[in-house]
């Protein structure tokens, strides 16, 4: 009979994953399952988790909370593989602040704690890609949705901070804050053999179309296809960037200038002057000189 492992984030959506516990509880209860609730107890604590629990036989594990618990457990996941295990599939319980990651996904729902138990439970799954990354001369990152750097990871650093925010204002906040503080430094990115230099705002490499909580970087970009799409974005003034944010969370700041979108299956990118990296909304690095990204086309079935 299949046995469960939860993953829940407690702090995750501010807290709001933790004060739905009884509730998924009661879910998990009602569906007559057999599972194992374990709860983080700080940042990384998902990774370890889902990989003991891969380790320790588990074939589906579900993920409950953001993007960054999901990102923690595809870690978890893809580290057990690595050493030689089998890969569990992925359930995701989403009680996160932006849940980006599920808007691929159709009819899966923020919040929605009844069917995120009833995917956990079911034969339906969906083969995503997979991001790997190796940062300077840090073990290999794995990422399911996007990496961002420069900017837009400076945004992900500065939301870390604002613990006494909640919802899509954490991020609006977070742009305004990274706004006064960041400068770009001249970047080298080289993609499948090509290559683009200049001094970058950012650079995004997405296996989705949206990330930072609501901002549609490359909404061209699908989840199982095999590749990576890429958003290059020139440096520029204060004000072009305050302007641009409306079209980036409709998706419609690829016919800018400065805007630049392509797809590749490997990159490598450098800073000399160091920058900071995000994976999945979570900071990986705040000064880091290379980056090189290669993609693991269906790399983790997730349950849907
Ligand atoms: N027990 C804990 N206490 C505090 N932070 C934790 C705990 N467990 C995990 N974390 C950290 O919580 C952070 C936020 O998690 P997550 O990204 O899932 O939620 P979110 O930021 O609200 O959602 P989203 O990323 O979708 O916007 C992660 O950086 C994770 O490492």
């Amino acid at each position: 009979m299949t046995k469960l492992l939860i993953i829940l984030n407690p702090w995750a959506g501010r807290g709001n994953a933790g004060r739905h516990r009884a509730e998924l509880e009661a879910a998990l209860r009602q569906s007559g399952v057999d599972y194992e609730l374990a709860v983080t107890s700080g940042r990384g604590g998902a990774t370890d988790l889902a990989r003991q629990g891969a380790e320790r036989g588990y074939e589906r594990i579900v993920a409950v909370g953001g993007d960054g618990t999901i990102n923690e457990v595809v870690n978890g996941i893809k580290q057990a593989e690595a050493a030689g295990g089998p890969r569990p599939r992925m359930g995701i319980i989403p009680l996160g602040t932006g849940s980006d990651f599920i808007k691929m996904l159709d009819g899966v729902v923020a919040n929605d704690i009844r069917g995120g138990v009833q995917r956990a439970l079911g034969e339906r799954t969906r083969a995503v890609d997979i991001g790997r990354i190796y940062v300077d001369t840090m073990p290999p990152r794995y990422f399911i949705n996007a990496l961002g750097m420069g900017f837009d990871a400076q945004v992900a650093v500065e939301s870390l901070k604002l613990t006494h925010l909640k919802g899509f204002v954490v991020y609006i906040v977070a742009v305004l804050r990274a706004l006064t503080r960041y400068k770009a430094h001249p970047m080298s990115v080289e993609y499948d053999g090509q290559q683009r230099d200049g001094r970058l705002l950012f650079a995004s490499v997405a296996n989705a179309r949206c990330q930072g909580g609501g901002f549609w970087l490359t909404p061209e970009a699908i989840i199982d296809d095999g590749v990576f799409d890429l958003c290059l974005v020139d440096n520029m003034r204060m004000d072009q960037i305050v302007r641009a944010v409306p079209l980036v969370m409709k998706g419609t700041h690829t016919r800018l200038k400065q805007v630049w979108i392509g797809r590749a299956r490997s990159v490598m990118v450098r800073c000399p002057a160091a920058m900071p990296v995000a994976t999945d909304g979570e900071v990986v690095s705040t000064s880091a000189r290379e980056v090189r990204v290669e993609l693991l086309p269906a790399g983790l079935e997730v349950l849907i």
